[in-house]
């Protein structure tokens, strides 16, 4: 049985959240779920270490949360484990902020325990560095059929971004034919090179090819062989490069009209110069060599070595701003529209004791969960966030700590 809350009909006010994950982004989502107390009553925080998690829970009742906090230690790579964790916690929705390469076993422990899913970024196999979620959609079924909700990527980016999208969607557009999303980290945390979350994630995704979608197909480039600049609010003037980003694939089916989305990221000299140099080494490889007699993943050791992204909180000043351009027809009028939100790192570190990567990931993992959980977006099956009524998560952004802007009139990128 699960918890009892979850029986008592549609409209769910409360209930018990276990967070998969004690890292970067999971801290911030245990602070926003304990400040969030009366809907999430109740957290497990389990992790492959449990000392974290006890770390973590440390806080959050130091600062006199009403939410009730327990943990534990779990192999999410472990479907038995996962599994006897669930039915030992009875968690009304397990919100997965490990790594990638866990969605799938932890979206099998959701099934056979019939728990509701979120997560902030696609499967990724650990071999392959390519983002799909032809791996995730194909449980879609299974999870109608098993009355589950399962949330995919309710992170900013994706997440935030999706929202943003059906947002514009619903209120200002008949058609949204083309959209730019912006990711500015404008923050300075003083090391000459640390990556703000999972570092071998991270390298991952920035080291891949670009690509875009034009009419219908993917567009490839090299690596940040798209470079443009961009006077960001907030922030300033930046230098950003178009990259593969996983919310791209199920944009363009989810909003109507598309026929062109990009993304688009900024990055500091130093930070590329650096990833450059570590590429021409062979240190940014996923692939094994032998080291002293064992197997080693050099990207691996390369995460082993660099700041932990966790720890960048106290030192990293400035500002992120990431956002959509939306350009389509209104009454056969065309819209140019930009919404979007800054956060300032200080400010998170000061509420949650985090830079504003893991905040800007973390409040929305929390909104996704609660959405779900309350009934706002229960609905079964495998889901992308923009497939859902944006209107009650926009409200919740303004108030959980991440207030959007719009403009009629923004900066358009060539
Ligand atoms: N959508 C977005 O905007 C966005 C932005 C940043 C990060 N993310 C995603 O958030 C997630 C967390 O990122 P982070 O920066 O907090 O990473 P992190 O490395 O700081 O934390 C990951 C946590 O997962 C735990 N973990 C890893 N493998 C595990 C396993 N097999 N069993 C149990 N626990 C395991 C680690 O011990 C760690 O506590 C990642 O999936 C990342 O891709 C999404
Ligand atoms: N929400 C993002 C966060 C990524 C930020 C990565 N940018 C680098 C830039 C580093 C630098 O220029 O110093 C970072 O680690 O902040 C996502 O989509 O994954």
């Amino acid at each position: 049985m699960t918890s009892a809350l979850r029986q008592s009909g549609k409209e769910r006010k409360m209930g018990k959240a276990l967070i998969i994950g004690a890292g970067g982004v999971a801290g911030v989502v245990v602070h926003k779920c304990c400040q969030n107390s009366e809907v999430f009553t109740e957290i497990c925080i389990a992790s492959r270490t449990k000392s974290k998690c006890d770390a973590l829970k440390k806080q959050v009742e130091e600062k006199g949360t009403k939410t009730k906090v327990t943990t534990a230690q779990v192999d999410a790579d472990s479907v038995p484990q996962l599994v006897e964790l669930i039915n030992k916690e009875k968690p009304d929705i397990v919100i997965n902020v490990a790594l990638p390469y866990q969605d799938l076993t932890i979206m099998d422990a959701c099934l056979e325990t019939k728990t509701d899913y979120v997560d902030t970024a696609n499967y990724e196999h650990p071999d392959t560095a390519k983002f799909e979620y032809k791996y995730q959609w194909a449980y879609r079924e299974k999870f109608e059929k098993a009355g589950i909700t399962a949330l995919l990527g309710s992170g900013f980016d994706p997440g935030v971004t999706g929202v943003f999208c059906a947002y514009a969607q619903k209120h200002y557009f008949d058609e949204i034919n083309y959209i730019d999303i912006l990711d500015c980290n404008g923050g300075d945390h003083g090391y000459p090179f640390a990556t703000n979350f999972n570092p071998e994630i991270n390298i991952r995704e920035v080291s891949a090819k670009g690509s875009y979608i034009e009419d219908g197909k993917w567009v490839e480039t090299e690596p940040m062989e798209i470079k443009r600049e961009y006077d960001f609010e907030q922030v300033g003037k930046k230098d950003m490069y178009l990259l593969h980003h996983e919310e791209l694939e199920s944009l363009a089916l989810n909003i109507k009209g598309i026929k062109r989305i990009r993304f688009f990221m900024t990055f500091g000299q130093s930070y590329l110069t650096h990833l450059k140099c570590l590429e021409n080494v062979g240190m940014t490889s996923i692939k094994p060599i032998m080291y002293e007699g064992r197997e080693i993943v050099p990207l691996q050791f390369l995460k082993a070595v660099l700041p932990d992204p966790a720890s960048l909180g106290p030192r990293t000043v400035g500002k992120t701003n990431i956002g959509c351009i939306c350009i389509g027809k209104k009454d056969g009028k065309e819209v140019h529209y930009k919404v979007y939100n800054c956060c300032d790192h200080q400010e998170c570190y000061k509420e949650v004791g985090s830079q504003a990567i893991s905040y800007t990931t973390g409040v929305p993992a929390m909104i996704g969960a609660m959405m779900v959980m309350t009934g706002k977006w229960k609905k079964p099956g495998v889901y992308n966030i923009e497939e859902f009524d944006p209107d009650p998560f926009m409200d919740a952004l303004n108030k959980w700590g991440l207030p959007w802007h719009e403009t009629f009139d923004p900066e358009l990128v060539d």
